[in-house]
């Protein structure tokens, strides 16, 4: 059974900057679930994309997994493919030991391999498909574009980059207006005004965000031949790239 998130339910003397700790992984699933609209959309999504873009005796990436949603998903849509292997990187030690207990806890026979490093440390190859969700937004703003290149690199002609952002609009009247939106999903999944106005203090220095604009541009600049938005949800997006 996943925990209640309550974690800034009470006054805290200061905030710290937001990271994934022991604390945040026993209530991870109920805090990504009512903190980002279209997370569960998303994923139900993920096997129908990785079954269109997924090749036979290649690599699949889930980059940042956490505690291994989206590395199920991959999973279910790519095992009718013969000679696949999933590779699941965090650089979160507990949140790997927990994605570790849950992956063994299904059956499969697709190989999942999760290792816990740095993203931007890690060598892509042969990968078909590679899953970014909601994991790049974490990553320092000057060094996404080397992070999107080294992925390009390791990827197959024809396999898909499948990325989820929280985002900003580039007009900030209509960013703000998104972000109310976000708060009221907020507010409406239990939320308080204390809650929410201590999560944004606690994660405004670890997670920039990009505008749509700038992911497209990325994903140009790094060689991928087309690309797309293929959910939106107030300020959270899910885009394909196809190389
Ligand atoms: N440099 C890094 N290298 C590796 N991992 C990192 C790095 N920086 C952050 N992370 C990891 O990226 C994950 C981001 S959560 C992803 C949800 C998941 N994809 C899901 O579909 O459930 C999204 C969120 O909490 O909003 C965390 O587990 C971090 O430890
Ligand atoms: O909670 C928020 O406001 C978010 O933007 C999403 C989020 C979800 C989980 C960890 C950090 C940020």
């Amino acid at each position: 059974m996943t925990q209640h998130d309550t974690i800034f339910s009470k006054p805290l003397p200061s905030i710290s900057d937001f990271c994934f700790d022991q604390q945040v992984v026993e209530v991870f699933p109920d805090m990504i679930n009512r903190s980002v609209p279209g997370y569960s959309s998303i994923l139900q999504t993920l096997p129908q994309l990785v079954t269109q873009y997924v090749q036979p005796n290649s690599h699949l990436y889930d980059l940042g997994c956490s505690l291994g949603a989206a590395t199920l998903a991959m999973r279910k849509g790519c095992e009718q493919t013969k000679n696949c292997k999933i590779i699941g990187i965090d650089n979160a030690q507990p949140m790997i030991e927990r994605a570790q207990l849950h992956l063994d806890g299904y059956r499969s026979d697709v190989p999942v391999e999760l290792i816990c490093q740095d993203l931007a440390a890690t060598k892509i190859e042969n990968a078909s498909v590679v899953v970014l969700n909601f994991t790049l937004q974490f990553i320092p703003e000057n060094k996404r574009d080397e992070v999107i290149q080294n992925i390009y690199n390791g990827m197959n002609k024809g396999g898909a980059l499948l990325i989820a952002e929280k985002i900003r609009h580039s007009d900030s009247q209509m960013n703000d207006v998104l972000i109310d939106l976000h708060h009221d999903f907020k507010r409406a999944n239990g939320y308080s005004e204390l809650e929410i106005s201590q999560k944004r203090a606690a994660i405004e220095n670890v997670m920039k965000v990009d505008t749509l604009e700038v992911h497209q541009q990325r994903f140009n600049k790094a060689g991928f031949r087309h690309s797309a938005v293929w959910f939106q949800c107030f300020n959270f997006a899910a885009m394909l790239a196809v190389k």
